[in-house]
């Protein structure tokens, strides 16, 4: 538990103090993410006294237990949560006051929960994305749907993705991790509430590269996965990783983000946190696959989310709506919907047509190599 005489890295004066901060899903991140704000309150230098901070979660009895013995036992057994944490199932008393307002809520849930509190989530809120999805039937981004959903908060919006393993986190294991945001303030304000010993954030202005890299490194995963459970060593991990990682820059770039934001944590960072470790979702959900489970069976196995599963296929309409070549995420989501097996992967990405590895190393699309 960290100390209450270490104090956080010093804000930028510019920067607002937050009254309070409201995280909405009580699940794994959301958890850990409240536990980092409510321990950046308590050593935040310069606000005294420091904002609340309150973590909703929908099931009532949950929360309930929560309150009385300070851990979340169903996510993190053991882990004591800091005494300056409050825990409420009533999601308009959460909202109540709140400045920040962090959706740590699996993709596709997120908009009909947004919509159904519109009226009660305070006007001049910044609202925080921590979820690593595409929205299905639409193919927005998060911050998309957040600006649907809320209308006017188009300048408040903030996504917040890096290697963050809330499980490593919640240990206060240290790690770094990227806030967006199209409006300084509230990029700045983000990241004050999450500014801890053991979590540095970075702010950025590249929303688009900061979500893409969060969101496609989970199908690259799955890849990487299914490689782990088919018994191929770090040559074929490296290879899938690298390469997602190719085709991963050039959708980030097709819809306007920055290739450097992908070289960064929230590219590069989360993949290799990801697809290294056993703790991940999608990475477990590819070993599976490729042990022959199928789809329903993984997902029916899975305790917690594997935004990857979904969000394959609304990736692969995406890319393929802007002319953007990610085969990694074509034979990943084929796999998915049970169009080729996973033994059909390996020819389906190295029978691929050779070509240069960079579009400067030498034409691509042609058999020269790179020159
Ligand atoms: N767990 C991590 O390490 C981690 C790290 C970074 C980002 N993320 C992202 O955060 C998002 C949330 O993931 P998580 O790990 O917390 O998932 P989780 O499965 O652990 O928890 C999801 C929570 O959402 C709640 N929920 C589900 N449907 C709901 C609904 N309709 N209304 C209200 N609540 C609902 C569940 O009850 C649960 O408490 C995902 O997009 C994930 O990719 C997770
Ligand atoms: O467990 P995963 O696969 O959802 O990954 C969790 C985080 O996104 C890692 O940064």
């Amino acid at each position: 538990m960290v100390s209450e005489t270490v104090r956080a890295p010093t804000v930028p004066p510019t920067v607002p103090t937050p009254r309070k901060v409201a995280v909405l899903g009580a699940g794994s991140w959301g958890t850990a993410f409240a536990k980092i704000a409510a321990d950046a309150a308590r050593v935040d230098a310069d606000s005294d006294p420091s904002w609340k901070v309150v973590l909703w979660g929908r099931d009532e009895a949950a929360m309930n237990l929560m309150a009385e013995t300070g851990t979340n036992d169903r996510y993190f057994p053991n882990v004591r949560l800091p005494g300056n944490l409050e825990f409420t199932a009533n999601q308009r008393e959460a909202l109540t006051g709140a400045d920040v307002v962090v959706l740590a809520l699996p993709a596709q849930v997120l908009r009909d929960q947004l919509v159904s509190v519109a009226d009660a989530v305070p006007e001049e809120a910044v609202l925080v994305s921590l979820a690593k999805g595409l929205e299905r039937g639409t193919g927005l981004r998060m911050s998309e749907v957040i600006a649907e959903a809320l209308p006017g908060s188009e300048g408040r919006i903030a996504v917040l993705s890096g290697p963050n393993l809330a499980r490593e986190i919640i240990q206060e294991q240290p790690t770094a991790s990227v806030v967006a945001a199209v409006s300084d303030p509230s990029a700045g304000m983000v990241s004050r509430v999450c500014a801890t010993p053991y979590f540095r954030p970075y702010t950025s202005a590249d929303v688009v590269g900061v979500e893409i890299g969060g969101l496609v490194k989970n199908v690259i995963a799955l890849c990487v996965g299914i490689c782990e459970g088919r018994d191929y060593g770090d040559n074929s991990k490296a290879s899938i990783m690298t390469r997602g990682l190719a085709e991963t820059t050039r959708l980030a770039s097709a819809l306007g983000g920055r290739p450097e934001t992908l070289a960064g944590l929230a590219g590069m960072g989360d993949l290799v946190a990801t697809c290294s470790s056993p703790l991940s979702r999608n990475h477990t959900a590819g070993r599976l696959l490729a042990l022959g489970l199928s789809v329903e069976e993984v997902s029916a196995r899975m305790t917690q989310t594997a935004e990857g599963i979904k969000s394959a296929p609304v990736v692969r309409d995406l890319a393929r709506r802007h002319g953007v070549e990610m085969p990694i995420v074509e034979a990943v989501t084929s796999v998915l919907a049970g169009e080729i097996t996973v033994d059909q992967l390996q020819p389906m990405l190295l029978g691929r047509r050779l070509k240069a590895e960079t579009p400067h190393g030498g034409p691509e699309g042609t058999n020269a190599p790179g020159q």
